[in-house]
C-alpha cells in the first residue's frame, strides 16, 4: 500500500527525547513548529490513511467507556504497530510500589487528570523501552488529552489521522460501570446491556454485553475509578479538558469524526471501511 505522508517522520527514539526536551524546555509555545497546512481536505485526510505495516501515527480520541482501548488494540494487531495506552501506563505505575504510586492513586481514583509532566514522563518511558525492542509507528489511546499535551506531540512529530470516536453520553456510563477486566491475560469485557431507544430524531443504539469466557470469569475485577460518581466526574473532565482537543486536530484537518453504529460486530468493520482499511484483511483482523 502507498504511504502518503506531508513530512518524514522521525524515529521514536528522538520522539521521546524530542518529547522530553520540548516538556522540560521553559519557552515550550515559542519552541512549537506546527509542520502541517492549516486545513487539509476530507479526501486529502483518507489519502493519508493509506498506510504501510507499521508506519503509522495515530491517535485515539473519546470519551471514557467510549471503547478507545478496544478499537485501538484491535487495529493495533491489524497494522502491526503497538498501541499505546496512557491509561494502561498509569495503572502499571500506581500498582507499582515506585514514589509516584500512591499520588497517582489518589488522583486516578478521583476521575482527575494526572500532571501532564508525570504523563510525558511515562509516555517517553513507554517509547523509549518499545524503541529499543525496535517498535515503530503507534496508536496513542489516551494521549492528548490537554491541548498543552496536543501541542508538546504536535511540535515533536507528524500524526497521520486522529480518530475520534462517538457515543451517547448514557451508553458511556452504563459502559464504564459494565465493564470488567480479567487480572490475568487483562483482556477487558461488559457486562452492560446497553439499548437505548431512539426519540426527537436521535438515533437510539442496541449493543449486546461482552461475556467473558469461562476460564476469566473467576478472576474478573473492576476498575477502582469505574463508579458512579467518578464516571460522572471524568466524563466532566472530558468536557472540560480534552474536548478542546478534538477541535486542535480538527482545524488541521485531521480528525476523522467516528459515531459507533451499535457494539463491536456492527462498528468493527464500518471503522476498518472508514479508515479505508481493505476489506479482505478484515476476517484475520479480528481478534
Ligand atoms: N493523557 C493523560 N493525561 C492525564 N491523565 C491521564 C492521561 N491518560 C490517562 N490519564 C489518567 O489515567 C486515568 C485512566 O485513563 P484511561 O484508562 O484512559 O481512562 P478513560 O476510561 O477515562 O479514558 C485517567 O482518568 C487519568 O487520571
Amino acid at each position: 500500500m502507498a504511504v502518503l505522508l506531508r513530512n518524514p517522520k522521525i524515529s521514536i527514539k528522538s520522539f521521546s527525547s524530542c518529547i522530553s526536551r520540548n516538556f522540560s524546555g521553559t519557552t515550550l509555545n515559542s519552541e512549537i513548529d506546527l509542520k502541517v497546512p492549516s486545513f487539509l481536505s476530507q479526501n486529502s485526510l483518507l489519502r493519508r490513511q493509506e498506510t504501510k505495516e507499521g508506519n503509522v501515527q495515530w491517535v485515539f480520541l473519546g470519551c471514557p467507556g467510549v471503547g478507545k482501548g478496544t478499537y485501538a488494540s484491535r487495529l493495533s494487531v491489524f497494522l502491526g504497530v503497538p498501541h499505546i495506552a496512557t491509561g494502561d501506563l498509569v495503572r502499571e505505575e500506581l500498582n507499582s510500589s515506585g514514589p509516584l504510586a500512591s499520588q497517582l492513586k489518589e488522583i486516578v481514583n478521583q476521575g482527575k487528570l494526572v500532571s501532564d509532566e508525570i504523563i510525558i514522563s511515562l509516555l517517553s518511558k513507554r517509547l523509549e523501552a518499545g524503541e529499543a525492542k525496535g517498535e515503530s509507528g503507534f496508536i496513542l489511546d489516551g494521549f492528548p488529552r490537554t491541548i498543552r499535551q496536543a501541542e508538546i506531540l504536535e511540535g515533536v512529530t507528524d500524526i497521520d489521522l486522529v480518530v475520534n470516536l462517538k457515543l451517547q453520553k448514557e451508553a458511556l456510563l452504563a459502559k464504564c460501570l459494565g465493564r470488567r477486566i480479567c487480572i490475568e491475560c487483562g483482556r477487558n469485557y461488559n457486562v452492560a446491556c446497553i439499548d437505548i431507544k431512539g426519540e426527537n430524531g436521535n438515533p437510539g443504539i442496541y449493543m449486546d454485553p461482552l461475556p467473558a469466557p469461562p476460564q476469566c470469569v473467576p478472576k474478573l475485577i473492576q476498575r477502582a475509578d469505574d463508579t458512579e460518581e467518578v464516571v460522572k466526574e471524568r466524563l466532566r473532565i472530558y468536557d472540560e479538558m480534552s474536548q478542546p482537543v478534538e477541535e486542535f486536530y480538527r482545524s488541521r484537518g485531521k480528525l476523522l469524526e467516528f459515531d459507533l453504529p451499535g457494539g463491536i460486530p456492527e462498528s468493527w468493520p464500518k471503522l476498518l471501511e472508514a479508515l479505508n482499511l481493505d476489506h479482505e484483511d478484515k476476517c484475520s483482523a479480528v481478534a
